[in-house]
Parts: C-alpha cells; structure tokens; sequence
C-alpha cells in the first residue's frame, strides 16, 4: 500500500487529512527538468482550452481546440471547462474531489459553449456546483462537482499501480506511427489512416504501454494502460487547473477501452454518455502519469469503463467511470488505434 499524499494549502483538491506541511506535486517528481521546461510551450490547455472568457456572475464562456473526426466536441473538453467554471466560485481552502457528468446533446464546434454556475449548496465542509454547458439554447452537458476541506482521517489505503516499462522506455503514439510509416509495404489506405491520426492536434503526449498493431488484429486485450500527460508547461501550484486538465485527459480513448476484448468489430457509432471521477491526491497533470483503463462490462449496446490515473511514484491520483454507447459492426482489418 502506497503512502498517502500530504495536504498542501494551495492546492484545490488534495484529500488528505494529514496536517503536516504541504509537498508541492514538484517535490515528488523529477522526471523532468526545469531547464526542459524553458524549451517548452506553456500548454495550450491553460492557455486556450480551460481559460474560459467571465461572460457574468457565474455565466462562461468555452472555445475550442481539437476537434475530434466525429466531429462532435470532444468530451474531455466539455468537462474539463465545466470543472473550470464550478471550481471559479470554491474558495480556495476547498479542493474538487468528484464530478458527475451526463453527455446529452452532441457539441457543435461550430459554436462556442455557454457554462451556466449554480452554487447548489455551500455547506460546513462540502460545497456542490451544478454547471449546465449550453449552446443553441439547451444543454449538451449537465455536471455536478462537489468540493471538500481537507478533513484528517485514519483511513487511508489505495490499490497499488501495475508495474509497467517506464515512459522513457516507450515510444509516442506520433513516432510509433512514424515507425509504421516508415515501412516501405504499406497499404496505401493504411498510410492514409496514419497520416490523418498524425494530422491530429491534441493536446495531450501518450506512450501506450503495450504499443497498437497497425498492421494485424490485435490479441485480444482487457485492459489499456498508457503514460499520458498534457503537452507544454503548466507548472506548480494549481491544483484546481490540474483537476481541470485530468477532467480532459480523462476522456481521451478511454470509452474505446470496452472494444478491447473485439478486436473484429469496429465502432460505428459510439459516444460517451456520462463521465464521473473522484479526485484522491496532488498530482501534476503536465508530469507523466499511468492511465489503467479497464472495462467490466458491456451489453445492450453500451459499455462500461474504469479507470485509474497514478501518479508515477505509485500514488493513486484519480478515479474515472463512463458509459457509452457503442454501436458495431464486424470487420476484418484492424482499427487503427
Ligand atoms: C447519446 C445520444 C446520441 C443519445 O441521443 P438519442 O437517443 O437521440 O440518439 P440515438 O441513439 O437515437 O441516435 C444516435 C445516432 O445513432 C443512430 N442509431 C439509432 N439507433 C441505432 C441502431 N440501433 N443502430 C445503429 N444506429 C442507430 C441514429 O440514427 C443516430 O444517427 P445520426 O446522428 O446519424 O442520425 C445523445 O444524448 C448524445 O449525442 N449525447 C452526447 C454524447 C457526446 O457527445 N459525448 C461526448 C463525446 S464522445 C467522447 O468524447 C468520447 C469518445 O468519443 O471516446
């Protein structure tokens, strides 16, 4: 069992009861450099995505960044921003702790999102925002965030992190896919399809654990596991911005997780439905962290899926659930990612 984190005063959504004085979630990791740092972006996520334009007393506005093929916005996007807007009116000795998000409408990037704050309830030592996303008049998202005072307990355990290669012995998904451009055989179709997942702007750096077969249907797998953190420079302190930012994370590829036992059938349809995750320790979303996606279920054309978010030093930082609808159909060529 890992040691639990300590509390730190400004960060938003540390739960640990501990009283001791606050590690800042740099202390904890090394892997990367200051000096690395200055050769990076600051990361679009804080600079565009989650740096909502104040419209009014608890009303706010979104943009977009990456907008996914399906052409409908991006989930992770949807909740992150909405995250955004509950955390603007917390103060700050309150720290997230869960959300809980139904998708009810598709998003249409052809227009901004309105995020609309009810302050629910300021209660002793929990406060709950309900955020409704609009755009043309209804909502496309209904959330509920609930934020908590860090509250000491004896209570403390989490499972612990799977042992994995480390991020710096894996490869990108962008050089994994030059890696399979690079072969001189490949089907023109394929080189298509690869050249279109690079043309993709997102936000986000992943090295999958267990690296996607191009070019054969894949064994079948139960589970995903892949480093994933934010592209570009956030930096320190923040804790609430880093909640928002693994509100977004969260979302990337993780319904995708419930096709992993078919590998012959194909998604025709498939979007989330809700997302819910529950925030348990400091963590930088711009460090490297081990997403552990599973999916106990699927049936009646949707699929359930779990995940956890650890921290690279074995710390559990966050808990993640979705369902989704999952429309397919049977193929005989691999999918491409
Ligand atoms: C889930 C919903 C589609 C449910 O709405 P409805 O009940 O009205 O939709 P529906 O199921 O009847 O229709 C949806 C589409 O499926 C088609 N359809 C309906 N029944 C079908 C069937 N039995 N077999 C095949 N297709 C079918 C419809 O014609 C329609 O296509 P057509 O539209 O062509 O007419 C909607 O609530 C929604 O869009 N919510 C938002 C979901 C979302 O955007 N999540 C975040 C992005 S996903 C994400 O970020 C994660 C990820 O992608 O991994």
């Amino acid at each position: 069992m890992a040691e639990r984190e300590r509390g730190g005063s400004t960060n938003n959504c540390d739960h640990s009861g501990d009283t001791e004085p606050p590690k800042s979630p740099e202390d904890e990791s090394s892997e990367r450099p200051e000096a690395q740092y200055t050769q990076d972006l600051k990361s679009v996520l804080i600079t565009s995505v989650l740096n909502l334009e104040k419209l009014d007393v608890d009303l706010y506005r979104g943009t977009h960044h990456w907008v996914p093929r399906s052409q409908r916005l991006f989930g992770g996007q949807i909740v992150g921003q909405a995250l955004v807007a509950a955390a603007a009116s917390v103060s700050d000795n309150l720290y997230a702790h869960s959300l809980h998000c139904y998708f009810v409408r598709a998003g249409d990037p052809k227009v901004p999102v309105l995020y609309q704050v009810d302050r629910t309830r300021d209660g002793r030592s929990f406060t709950v925002r309900s955020v409704r996303a609009i755009q043309h008049g209804q909502p496309i998202l209904i959330c509920q965030a609930s934020f908590h005072m860090l509250q000491p307990s004896p209570l403390q355990h989490q499972f612990t992190m799977p042992v994995v290669p480390q991020p710096e012995d894996l490869l990108t998904v962008e050089e994994l896919i030059h890696r399979y451009l690079s072969k001189p055989d490949l089907a023109k179709k394929s080189r298509q399809g690869l050249n279109k997942l690079l043309a993709n702007e997102v936000p986000i750096e992943i090295k999958p654990v267990h690296p996607p077969h191009f070019y054969r249907l894949p064994a079948a797998e139960l589970r995903k596991l892949f480093w994933v953190r934010a592209r570009g420079y956030i930096g320190e302190g923040n804790m609430k911005l880093h909640c928002c930012v693994a509100a977004y994370v969260s979302d990337y590829a993780f319904l995708g997780t419930a096709l992993l036992p078919y590998p012959n059938y194909r998604a025709q349809f498939s979007a989330s439905l809700d997302h819910a995750m529950w925030f348990h320790n400091t963590f930088r979303s711009d460090e490297w962290m081990l997403y552990e996606c599973e999916s106990p279920w699927a049936g009646g054309s949707r699929g359930l899926v779990q995940g956890r978010l650890w921290r690279r030093d074995g710390v559990l930082a966050a808990s993640c659930s979705q369902e989704g609808v999952l429309r397919v159909k049977l193929v005989t060529e691999p999918s491409k990612l």
